[in-house]
């Protein structure tokens, strides 16, 4: 094996394909501090600012999606996917890597297939329990799927499936000493249950309007609330809540200490995006999952199910959500039996040390 390594990384699109991807890559940093990652993505994506932001260089594909309703639309896009391929085989050329990392996102279509045919080893990343269509095009010729959920042979080849978790951040664990820092960060009471609302990276609508819709039986049962609107809802819903809600319920468009958000929450609502889900079981707490009904193959539903199958989270739909969210919240925060009940079998699905063990099969598969 040679004594330095080169990796490309591909794909992105939202957060949730961005922030594993980073995490692979400081894992394989630190694995071999001298190796050298190249991150490849779609031009004008989220990906185009986070991933410099964290430190690695990025390329961009002039790759977008398919458009399923506007079919005429596709003609140009069949030309950018041409272009993205002559541009993905020049920098693979180029930059010689030793293994190439798709993440999911259409931009990782082209760089996996061309390394593919190129001979390079493909290592795919699949953050949720039903498999985005990029990385079902491209398991076939990938050298291992490392997967965050059991059941994936329905999407991959079996003998390549490696159960590893989705590696998400580190930090996230905070020391139980330090509890108290957090009720302080937030200036909340300790003697009191919180609830935690959080819609994914950018919020959710329905999640917003149905705590929005019940604020006066939040209050009048006592429970403080930490509520991340996201930066979208945040001045819509900061102006409905101004002058009308106690200093106990915290509104915000983002959390960025999200290790003491969760150390505080005694019951966590959530949309059922792959990493929130990861963090949830790492931490083992008791959640409320609103899955997304605007996600592709509604995938964040099977997230949520694969929980809700173990007796590890409750799901309500987005539908429901107005009418029954704030109701059941309330119930499960004076229920502690069914809320340690929820935790402990949340905990159990928790993988530990995911980014690690992804950078440890991506080690296996480089030629000698
Ligand atoms: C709308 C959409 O397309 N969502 C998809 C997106 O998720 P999306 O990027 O929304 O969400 P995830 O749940 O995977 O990750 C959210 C991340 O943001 C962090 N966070 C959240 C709120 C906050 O205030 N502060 C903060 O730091 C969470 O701790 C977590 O690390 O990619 C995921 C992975 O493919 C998919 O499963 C989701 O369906």
């Amino acid at each position: 094996m040679k004594a330095v390594h080169r990796f490309i990384i591909s794909g992105g699109g939202t957060g949730g394909h961005i922030f594993p991807a980073i995490a692979i890559a400081n894992a394989l940093k630190e694995r071999e501090p001298q190796s050298d990652v190249l991150f490849i993505g779609a031009e004008g994506r989220m990906e185009m600012e986070k991933v410099p932001a964290a430190g690695y260089q990025i390329i961009g594909l002039p790759i977008r999606g398919f458009d399923r309703k506007n079919i005429l639309r596709n003609i140009s896009t069949l030309f950018l996917l041409w272009k993205s391929m002559r541009k993905a085989r020049k920098l693979i050329r180029k930059y010689n890597p030793d293994a190439v990392i798709g993440v999911g996102g259409y931009a990782s279509g082209p760089t996996l297939k061309v390394a593919a045919k190129m001979g390079i080893p493909t290592i795919l990343q699949e953050q949720n329990s039903y498999a985005g269509v990029t990385n079902k095009l491209l398991a076939s010729k990938a050298a291992c799927c490392c997967v965050a959920y059991e059941g994936m042979e329905r999407f991959f080849p079996k003998d390549k499936i490696i159960l590893t978790g989705n590696p998400i951040r580190q930090n996230l664990q905070l020391d139980p000493e330090k509890t108290d820092e957090a009720y302080q960060y937030f200036h909340l009471e300790k003697s009191k249950k919180t609830l935690l609302v959080i819609g994914g990276s950018l919020g959710a609508r329905t999640i917003n309007q149905s705590i929005l819709g019940q604020l006066d039986k939040l209050q009048q049962a006592g429970v403080q609330v930490i509520w991340q609107t996201g930066k979208y809802y945040f001045e819509q819903m900061k102006a409905a809540t101004d002058g009308n809600v106690s200093p106990n319920m915290i509104v915000t468009d983002f959390i960025a200490h999200m290790d003491y958000a969760y150390a505080i929450a005694d019951v966590v609502i959530s949309r059922a995006g792959a990493s929130s889900i990861s963090e949830l079981c790492l931490l083992g707490k008791t959640s409320i999952l609103v899955p997304s009904p605007n996600v592709a193959e509604d995938h964040q539903t099977h997230n949520a199910m694969a929980l809700v199958n173990k007796d590890a989270a409750i799901m309500i739909r987005d539908a429901d959500a107005p009418q029954s969210l704030v109701d059941e919240a309330i119930k499960l925060l004076n229920d502690t039996d069914r809320c340690k009940t929820l935790s402990t079998h949340c905990a159990a699905m928790a993988q530990h040390n995911s980014a690690k063990r992804i950078a440890e099969e991506i080690f296996k598969h480089i030629p000698a």
